[in-house]
């Protein structure tokens, strides 16, 4: 986070990011996969070291936001940690996710080669309706759905995981939420809503700078933590 003075924090917007990366990228500082790379392990640094049994709940989407999941998936099952993804839209790459529905994951993306490595180092997915199944526990829920690139409503989206999160909640499950980027369900550059019941996180892990969304957050006592991926000042 970059303060121009003691109590100043410079916001950027979702264009400005984009062309903060752009030109990162243009100069040969990263590569979008570095930089996607950098984002997943400054979120899997974030997730706290819990005692097992624990299982960290990977909800992927279909954009770069989804493919940072995928990056955090693997950080975490490499130390440890029981995995299970969530990927809506990721049937291209993993046939067990059954026939393609309405969200669609772009291929050839950054997003999609972290889908495929997940695949080939043994990772699978399951549609987010199979949240149903997940038995109550010490549950992280890695929010990983939509990031800076969501636009419209997505209470579709959070459905089935409001409906499991009110299951494990009846049954004393303990559940910690981090949200990858931006909360899914909230618009990045205004702040405003995009679901009746956004993603609440415990903690929000955004890169580079702070966009105006996370202003509205930590106004309302959310955890904003800023990291750095190496895009410079
Ligand atoms: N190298 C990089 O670009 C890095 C990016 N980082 C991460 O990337 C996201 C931004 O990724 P982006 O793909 O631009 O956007 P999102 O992942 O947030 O989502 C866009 C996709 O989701 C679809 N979408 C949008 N709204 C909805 C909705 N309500 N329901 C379903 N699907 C939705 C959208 O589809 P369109 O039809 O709108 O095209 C896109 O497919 C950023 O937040 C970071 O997490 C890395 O952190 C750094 C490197
Ligand atoms: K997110």
């Amino acid at each position: 986070m970059k303060r121009t003075g003691p109590e100043v924090v410079q916001l950027v917007t979702s264009a400005q990011m984009r062309a903060i990366e752009n030109a990162a990228m243009a100069a040969g500082q990263a590569t979008g996969l570095q930089l996607m790379e950098r984002a997943g392990e400054a979120v899997a640094e974030a997730v706290p070291d819990w005692p097992a049994p624990r299982l960290a709940a990977i909800l992927c989407g279909p954009g770069n936001n989804g493919g940072d999941g995928f990056v955090v998936a693997r950080l975490l099952a490499a130390r440890g940690w029981q995995v299970q993804v969530f990927a809506p839209g990721w049937e291209a790459v993993f046939p067990e996710l059954g026939p393609p529905g309405p969200v669609r994951a772009r291929q050839g993306t950054d997003a999609c080669t972290n889908a495929r490595r997940w695949r080939d180092e043994g990772g699978s997915c399951r549609p987010l309706a199979a949240l149903a199944e997940v038995e109550a526990g010490r549950i992280l829920v890695v929010d990983a759905l939509l990031g800076i690139g969501q636009t419209r409503p997505c209470d579709a989206l959070l459905e089935p995981y409001w409906r499991a999160r009110a299951r494990w909640d009846r049954a004393g499950a303990e559940v910690r939420t981090l949200s990858v980027d931006v909360p899914t369900g909230f618009d990045c550059d205004s702040g405003a809503a995009l679901a009746r019941r956004p993603f609440e996180a415990d903690l929000v892990v955004t890169f580079h700078s702070e966009k105006p969304v996370h202003a509205h957050l930590r106004a309302a006592g959310v955890a904003v933590r800023v990291a750095d991926i190496g895009l410079g000042s």
